[in-house]
């Protein structure tokens, strides 16, 4: 695992955007080898759905032949209410950038078949071979896309009920009304998470300081989905100040150094 401990959020992503640019371009995607990326919502990742669209903007990137999965998508919620993953993704990200249509997947929250959409969801991404990238964050509760504690380690896409704790917190979104806030949602499993060439995920804000240390210093347990990161090869945690609270000095100066030997190396 490599911990990357920066200050700021903004700085958290400047360098998420900055790294997906970088590997996408070394990548050199074509129409018959696209780059394929897994994508999140919620407020973490806007700074680096921003960056990217500058970087788009300033002609450091095509998204053309990029191929990207969403992680996750409320259950029954209509895909034109704003607060659905389609309606974010489109607004703050998708919307903005040469991306083609066809190369967008999500899943579909108001599937017949739930379960038949999950499987079609996990074939889409083998017929790509694997994602190579895949931007995350991470609930207060530890959870990675909706893998909610005790979800299994090895869990493919699937529906997921919500716990109190996650539903509470994304009722920002809904006028704090914690009963317009879906009870279920469909997500990649951990294993579907696992599968890919590369993690990365984004970790800022006191709130999310608990998860962090389970994250880096705990036990790969599945009451802490995120910790399963440690199984990884490559996993990349790029966080905030404020995200490192409940972590050891001794644990982020570690960090610190090691990053501080990369830069030298480069
Ligand atoms: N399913 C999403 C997760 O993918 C996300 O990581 C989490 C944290 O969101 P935020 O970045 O808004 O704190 O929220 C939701 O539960």
């Amino acid at each position: 695992m490599r911990l990357i401990p920066l200050a700021y959020a903004e700085q958290v992503g400047q360098w998420a955007a900055l790294h997906i640019v970088k590997r996408i371009n070394a990548f050199q995607p074509t129409a018959t080898q696209p780059f394929v990326l897994g994508l999140p919502t919620g407020s973490t990742p806007l700074q680096t759905y921003k960056a990217l669209i500058a970087l788009y903007q300033a002609g450091k990137v095509s998204f053309e032949h990029v191929v990207t999965f969403n992680m996750d998508e409320y259950v029954g919620l209509p895909q034109e209410h704003p607060e659905s993953y389609h309606s974010f993704m489109h607004k703050n990200f998708f919307d903005h950038i040469n991306i083609r249509k066809e190369n967008i997947n999500l899943l579909d929250g108001n599937a017949e078949d739930v379960e038949a959409e999950c499987q079609r969801y996990e074939q889409k991404i083998k017929a790509y071979g694997k994602i190579h990238l895949f931007m995350g964050g991470v609930g207060n509760d530890g959870h990675i896309a909706f893998n909610e504690p005790a979800s299994s380690l090895s869990s493919r896409t699937r529906i997921k009920t919500l716990t109190h704790e996650t539903r509470l917190a994304n009722s920002r979104f809904f006028n704090n009304d914690i009963n317009a806030v879906p009870k279920h949602a469909l997500t990649v499993g951990v294993g579907t998470l696992l599968d890919a060439q590369e993690v990365m995920i984004l970790v800022t804000g006191s709130a999310k300081a608990h998860a962090l240390h389970a994250a880096v210093e705990g036990n790969v347990n599945h009451m802490w989905t995120i910790s399963c990161l440690q199984l990884h090869p490559k996993s990349l945690i790029i966080c905030d100040k404020a995200a490192t609270m409940e972590l050891k000095v001794k644990t982020v100066d570690y960090f610190q150094e090691m990053e501080a030997e990369n830069i030298k190396n480069v």
